[in-house]
């Protein structure tokens, strides 16, 4: 994660404030990371009806990041928040791998998105503390991330960083 900040604030540091859209399915963890990144602690959440929006420092950078809720029935609210999105975290549940194809899909309709075409893309493997999630190579594979440039998906910058944000440590 720390490596997709840097990029961002080198390649977009003109621009302020920085914006980062924040989605991916419903408990995958999104806004458990929101709040570990803004107060560096793990909290109790119930699913997000609408978005979360907070300013994060991050390594003494300040990004604002949108948490969108992931629920089916919101992802069609999602394009809503792309104009204004610097950057992309999709974040995955790299436990669970019932849903890994659902996440897929998802995905690859957000990186459909014109307002996206050059965002930078981190996906979050989140739930690293869980047993048998997937690793990085499989994550890759199962999200079918070797064929974004072969599906009319513009071509992105891609970082994959897997991550568990219930840990006590930063998320790093
Ligand atoms: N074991 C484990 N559980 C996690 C982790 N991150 C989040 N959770 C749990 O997963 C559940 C869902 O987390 P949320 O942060 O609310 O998920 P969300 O992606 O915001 O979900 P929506 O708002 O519905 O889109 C909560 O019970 C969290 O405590 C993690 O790294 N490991
Ligand atoms: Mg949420």
């Amino acid at each position: 994660m720390g490596v997709f900040f840097s990029n961002l604030w080198n390649t977009l540091f003109e621009t302020k404030p920085i914006s980062i859209l924040m989605v991916g399915l419903d408990a995958a963890g999104k806004t458990t990371i929101l709040f570990k990144l803004k107060l560096g602690e793990v909290i109790s959440t119930i699913p997000t009806i609408g978005f979360n929006v907070e300013n994060v420092v991050y390594k003494n950078l300040t990004f604002t990041v949108w948490d969108v809720g992931g629920q089916f029935i919101l992802r069609k609210l999602w394009h809503h928040y792309y104009q204004n999105a610097h950057a992309l975290i999709f974040v995955v549940d790299c436990s669970d791998q019932t849903r890994v194809e659902e996440a897929r899909e998802e995905l690859f309709g957000v990186l459909e998105a014109d307002e996206l075409r050059n965002a930078p893309v981190l996906i979050f493997a989140n739930k690293r503390d869980l047993p048998h999630t997937m690793s990085a190579a499989q994550l890759t594979a199962a999200l079918h991330l070797d064929k974004l440039g072969g599906r009319q998906v513009h071509k992105k910058t891609v970082f994959v960083s897997m991550s568990c944000s219930l840990r006590k440590e930063q998320l790093s």
